[in-house]
């Protein structure tokens, strides 16, 4: 197990490391849960008058979402209530002079670590530990805090690097995202176990049925990936249609994959029976499985399969929910999604809801995040846990407390 922000003495530097990657609009940083999240640990850190400063990044090279973090700066401020200082600049003159000058009790924000060539390399810990970026600000502080639980499964040297060549602690988002995440491989549950996936990734999820089989008793499929699997059951949906591009390419590279899971897991596994549509005078429509056409776009499973869904939720011990099961966005769609979630809130089965555009229906829909066991900021690495895959800036935090 990891050292956490507990076993810290006050009033020490700190270099922290955030995920406060979100989407951008229009060049205009949106706030998300994750900053909340983050600020909850900034704000115990600075209570015990530890100076901070924070390391994190934003989109990748080359797309519209890679932008400096100056906002994200402001965002965090609004967030604790109090100012937050921003440098333009990693590990330069510039960003040394600026911890230099760090009191305790304060918070600085260094710039986008993926602005550094030696960031983004997907390469073992020991090297990442030897960049000059990572050499060059670990003599600054007195200890590394990672709470970058949504970012742990990169080998990212703002992520691995550092716990190799000085004192390391999780944050308290690391840890409780851990804690709740793994569970679904270390907890042993009597009762019957439910998993809802949706969205758009059938590459992701298609590990996950493989791997949980042996603790998860019945899989509800709905999004886009549930209609690959209607569409593998032999349905008239899952196809492309109206310019959209989910299904084709997916269908192409995952059919085999699909179409052996579904006859292997036949038992486990729920479709939906009925999905929505957009009907005439722009209302949902609904329609049974069976009388689909490949023509239209199904936006969320019916409102049958929605109640189906939930009443298997009230007899589970357990539910994990990974994706969401249509177009909540639009609340035309959200029965699907939201139906679920309902469930999840009224019961006190043992719950977690992940997946960054998902675990955003709870907040849109009035849904009360205590009522849920764990809500997780992560996607990647949420799958990953989910699957009992290690997640390597969490083994460094491991070997780091060894
Ligand atoms: N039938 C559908 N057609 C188009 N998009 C869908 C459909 N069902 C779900 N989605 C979309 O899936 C997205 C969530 O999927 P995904 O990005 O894979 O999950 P997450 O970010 O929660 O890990 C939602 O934004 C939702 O609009
Ligand atoms: O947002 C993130 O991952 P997620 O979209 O899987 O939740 C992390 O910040 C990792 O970002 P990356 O997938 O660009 O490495």
């Amino acid at each position: 197990m990891f050292k956490t922000i507990d076993d810290l003495a006050p009033g020490q530097r700190l270099l922290v490391r955030l995920d406060l990657n979100a989407p951008v609009e229009d060049g205009a940083v949106q706030d998300n849960r994750r900053f909340a999240r983050h600020a909850e640990t900034l704000r115990e850190l600075l209570e015990d008058d530890h100076g901070v400063a924070v390391l994190a990044h934003q989109g990748r090279p080359g797309r519209d979402t890679f932008v400096s973090l100056e906002q994200h700066a402001e965002i965090l401020g609004n967030h604790l209530e109090r100012d937050v200082d921003f440098v333009a600049d990693t590990f330069g003159e510039d960003a040394l002079e600026a911890i230099d000058g760090l009191e305790g009790g304060e918070v600085l924000v260094l710039e986008n670590a993926r602005m550094c060539d030696e960031e983004l390399p997907e390469e073992n810990p020991d090297v990442k530990a030897d960049t000059e970026f990572v050499r060059t600000l670990a003599p600054e502080f007195d200890a590394y805090v990672n709470d970058a639980y949504s970012a742990a499964h990169r080998s990212h040297a703002s992520l691995v690097g550092f716990p190799r060549v000085m004192d390391a602690y999780a944050g308290r988002v690391m840890e409780q995202e851990y804690t709740a995440n793994s569970s679904i491989q270390e907890r042993e549950f009597d009762g019957t176990v439910t998993m809802a996936l949706g969205g758009t990734k059938a590459e992701d999820l298609i590990p996950v049925i493989e791997r949980v089989d042996d603790t998860v008793d019945r899989f509800c499929l709905g999004g886009i990936v549930g209609e690959l699997f209607l569409r593998a059951a032999g349905h008239d949906v899952g196809y492309d249609v109206e310019g959209t591009d989910f299904f084709d390419e997916q269908w192409d590279e995952q059919r085999e994959t699909i179409e052996r899971i579904l006859e292997e897991y036949e038992e486990s596994l729920s479709l939906a029976t009925d999905l929505a549509y957009e009907g005439e005078d722009d209302e949902r429509a609904e329609a049974a499985v069976e009388g689909l056409e490949k023509d239209t776009s199904y936006l969320d499973v019916g409102s049958d399969t929605a109640d189906e869904y939930a009443d298997l939720v009230r007899e589970s011990e357990a539910v994990f929910v990974k994706g969401a099961l249509g177009v909540f966005e639009d609340e035309r769609f959200a029965d699907g999604t939201v139906t679920v979630l309902e469930a999840i809130a009224e019961t006190d089965c043992f719950s977690v809801v992940g997946g960054g555009d998902t675990s955003r229906a709870i907040e849109m829909y009035g849904l009360e995040e205590d009522d849920f066991g764990h809500v997780s900021i992560a996607g990647g690495a949420y799958v990953r846990a989910l699957t009992g895959e290690p997640l390597v800036a969490v083994e460094v935090l491991e070997d780091a407390a060894e």
